[in-house]
Order: structure tokens, then sequence, then C-alpha cells
């Protein structure tokens, strides 16, 4: 398998190569040439197998230059009943009026970023002692990129993590979480903006080639196509999970804001997972709910990016919107540069004479919701069905039952537990959510940040000093 830019600046490269690249030299997302398909024998074949096991199968087609029993060793010991909870990995449950809740943050941060951050480490680890390099890690979060991240690399030898957040703007565990770790590779960056400002800092650096170069900098966003792939096989299994046959159909409905998740969602379509429909659901910032209903991406600016009670998706650009118009044009690279050209000018585009393709080639459909309905679906989930979501999963239900249609059967992705949402949790039901054990306390450690205006120079001079 080779990879390639969406913008068509990068010669064909293996996995491990882009792995530690990060973003594209031309400053696209890097892709597959092509994507793998999946015939029904296989799919039968796969029907059965353990989480780890078909992790394996799928991300073999994809990282295929390494060896094989590495690869598998190294997916085995990362999908472990010590690490998820449970021997399932990612277990369903159904709600009264049969909605699949797809169980995705049982890892050690509590969100589903630790599903494909757990094996971005040990994906690191293997390749750079391989190679006898080192990498420092950029990164940004609005939330639990930044916290899976810390977890999956704290401690890892040859690895440093700089991690940028929005000041302010995460939730009190989320920043316990992150700002609470003393270890002496993990750097916290508090950046006064929003998450597009980091995510903007972060391209800026992976931009700048001499100094990406100099100090070895990586990244851990789903800009890195390992974090995609990892994401693609939990809607394999969310299948089998959710369905008695590989007969039966399944829409997945995904709680948005980077576009990485579902864009996982519709890699797993495009390699012949039987998916009706890809339903993106936003929150307040409804930039993508409005290009699936007019065609128009319209990102907006800082000061146009709401702060919600579902914080995580307090996105405006979408990153990996890129790698799905990349294939929506026809993996026209020109195309996409011209498009990202205007976005970079902040005209957005037009595509709305694609839009008949997006929801009937590709599926998609979109909705958003409110604070008002996720204050109402947290308390009508907790009401009918005595399950306590959070504030993100509340989004995805509210999206998924307003558009489900009769017979339909939805898969919802739970992408964080309630216990870092406390506030909005405790506004609608007027209680503390549910604590999973080891975390009494988080809010009361020392926390360790520094904060800067959003400046990716003096971003930049903050990693050359700390790396000497
Ligand atoms: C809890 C939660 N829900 C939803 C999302 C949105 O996912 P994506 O950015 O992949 O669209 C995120 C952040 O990525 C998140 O942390
Ligand atoms: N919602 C994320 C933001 C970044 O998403 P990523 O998938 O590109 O890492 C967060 O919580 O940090």
């Amino acid at each position: 398998m080779r990879y390639i830019s969406t913008r068509g600046g990068l010669a064909p490269s293996a996995f491990c190569d882009i792995l530690l690249m990060g973003l594209a030299p031309d400053g696209g997302l890097v892709l597959p040439e092509h994507y793998p398909r999946i015939d029904r024998a296989t799919l039968d074949g796969w029907r059965s197998l353990s989480y780890a096991d078909l992790a394996f199968e799928i991300i073999r087609l994809f990282a295929d230059d390494i060896p094989q029993e590495d690869l598998r060793a190294l997916v085995s010991r990362t999908y472990t009943a010590e690490v998820f909870g449970s021997p399932e990995i990612t277990p369903v449950k159904r709600l009264h009026d049969g909605l699949a809740i797809l169980e995705l943050s049982n890892g050690p941060t509590l969100a589903f970023k630790d599903m494909a951050m757990q094996l971005l480490g040990n994906l690191f680890e293997y390749v750079l002692a391989k190679r006898g390099e080192t990498l420092n890690i950029l990164g940004a979060t609005s939330g639990d990129t930044g916290s899976a991240a810390e977890y999956a690399m704290r401690g890892k030898a040859g690895i440093n993590v700089f991690m940028l957040s929005p000041d302010g703007r995460m939730s009190a565990f989320q920043r316990a979480q992150m700002y609470s770790l003393q270890d002496a590779n993990i750097h916290n960056i508090a950046i006064r903006g929003m998450f597009d400002d980091c995510q903007d800092i972060v391209k800026a650096v992976q931009n700048d080639h001499a100094f990406k170069a100099r100090y070895r900098i990586g990244t851990v966003n789903s800009i890195n196509w390992a974090r995609v792939v990892a994401q693609v096989v939990y809607y394999f299994k969310g299948y089998f999970n959710a369905t008695g046959s590989n007969d039966e159909r399944v829409s997945f409905c995904v709680p948005s804001g980077n576009f990485g998740n579902v864009c996982a969602g519709h890699i797993a379509r495009q390699m012949g997972l039987p998916v009706e429909r890809l339903i993106v659901a936003t929150n307040e910032n409804d930039v993508l709910d409005e290009f699936f209903r007019t065609g128009r991406y319209r990102p907006r600016g800082t000061a146009h990016t709401y702060v919600t009670s579902s914080p995580s998706m307090d996105i405006s650009k979408a990153s990996n919107f890129e790698r799905f118009v990349f294939d929506l044009v026809g993996r026209d690279p020109d195309r996409v540069r011209a498009l990202w050209a205007q976005v970079e000018r902040a005209e957005g585009f037009d595509l709305s004479d694609r839009l008949e393709d997006t929801a009937t080639r590709f599926g998609f459909v979109s909705g958003r919701s409110t604070h008002a309905d996720r204050l109402a679906t947290i308390r009508q989930v907790d009401a009918e069905d005595a399950v306590v979501v959070d504030t993100h999963t509340a989004d995805g239900i509210k999206v998924a039952r307003a558009l489900r249609l009769p017979g339909e059967t939805v898969v919802c992705l739970e992408t964080a537990l309630p216990a870092k949402f406390a506030d909005t949790i405790r506004e609608a039901l007027d209680r503390d959510p549910p604590r999973p054990a080891g975390y009494e306390g988080l809010e009361s450690l020392p926390q360790r940040v520094t904060v800067f205006d959003a400046d990716a120079e003096a971003v930049k001079t903050y990693i050359a000093q700390a790396l000497g």
C-alpha cells in the first residue's frame, strides 16, 4: 500500500514513513492510493474474530511494510480487556427504541480517542526503535485527543509530547486529566483561542519544513493517517455486533467536530462494509451540517466558534473534511488545492453541484443539536433506559432519533463518558455522573501548563528551548 497527498505533492510513500510524517509536505493530508475492497467471503470470515484479530486483519492491509508477526503482536498487546475494560473491547448496548450505542470510551482516558491512540503509541515505539530515531509530537486538542495522547505516550523512550489546548475552554475534568501529568516528556501549552487556533499552529509548524526536520516533529491528531485507520476497525466491529448476518445493512451516527471519526466510517464504507448512511451530528458549531444540507462549506473564524457544552466538538475547520472532499471530487488533487486556497482566503467553497453524490453515492446526511437538545436527550435516555450518556453522545442520539428511517438499524458512536462533563450532567439530572474508579480527586491534583497567545513562533521557540 502506498500513500499520496490530497494536494498531489507527495511521492507514493510507505506506511511507516507517513506514520512519522504527519502532514504531507505540500500541506495536504495523506491517504492511500486506493482503498482495499473487502469481498463477501472475507467479511464472513471476519464476523467472529476478536477485536484484536479483526484489527490485525484490517490494519495489515494498510501497514503492509510492518512484518505480519510484529504487527499481530503489537495489535494484540494494544486491544486487551485490561486496557479497555472487557474482552469485547467495544460492546454494543441497545436503548428501548432499538438504537444501538457502540461503546468506545472504556479506555484509559474515557473517550473514543483511546481506541486509536493506544495503537499509535505502540506503533511509534516500534518504528522509532527499529530506526533508532526519536519523535517530538506537536498536537492540538479540544479536550480528548490531548489526554489520550499523553496517556499513550507518557514515559515512552524517545518521544516528547507538546499539546496545545484552548485556554479555559475544556471541562474541569479534561483540563485536570492533562495538566496534572508531571512526566518529563509531557508539555501542556494552553492557547488563548479555540481548538482551530491550536490546529492552525500545528499545521503552520508542520509546514515549516526546516523546523519540522530539525526537531523531528510528528503528529497524533487525525492528521496522522494511522489514527484514522485504527478508527476504521470499530465500524467493522460495531457492524458485526449490531447485526445477525452480513446480509444486513446499518447506518452509523457520529458526533463530529474534526471529521476524523466519521471519515473512518466513510473509509469502512468505501472498503465494502454494508453501511447504509453515515449520519453526521454536530453541535451549535454546525459548519459540517451546513455543508451536508447545502453543499456550501463556510468554515468560521474563532470569533464565530461557540463555546458549548459538548466542547470537544467546538471546531469550525474540520481537518479531515479535506480527505472526504478529495474522494468527492474524483480524487483530483488540483481541485482540492484550489478549494483549500479558497478556504485559506476565508472564502469557503460551494460544491452544491455534488450534493446529490454526498447523499446517494457516499451516504452522508447530517443534523445539529443544541444545549437544550443535549439536556433533553440526557434526561430522556436516563429516564427511559437508565443510562447516563455524555454530552457529545447525546448530540449523536438526538440527531439519530430525528433522522432515523422506519426499520433502519442505527448505531450511535459513544465518544466519551459522562464523568468528563459533570457540570452539564448535573444541570440535566441534578446529580453527579458515575465516575469510574481511579479518577477520584483528579481535579484537586497540582497542574502544570504554560499559556501563550495563538502564535506559532512562540510555540516553536518553546519547543526549541525545551529540547535544548
Ligand atoms: C467526545 C468527542 N466527541 C466527538 C468528537 C468529534 O470527533 P471528530 O473530531 O473525529 O469528528 C470528539 C473529538 O474529536 C470528541 O472528543
Ligand atoms: N475533538 C478532538 C479534537 C481533535 O481531533 P483529532 O481527531 O484530529 O485529534 C479533541 O477532543 O481533542
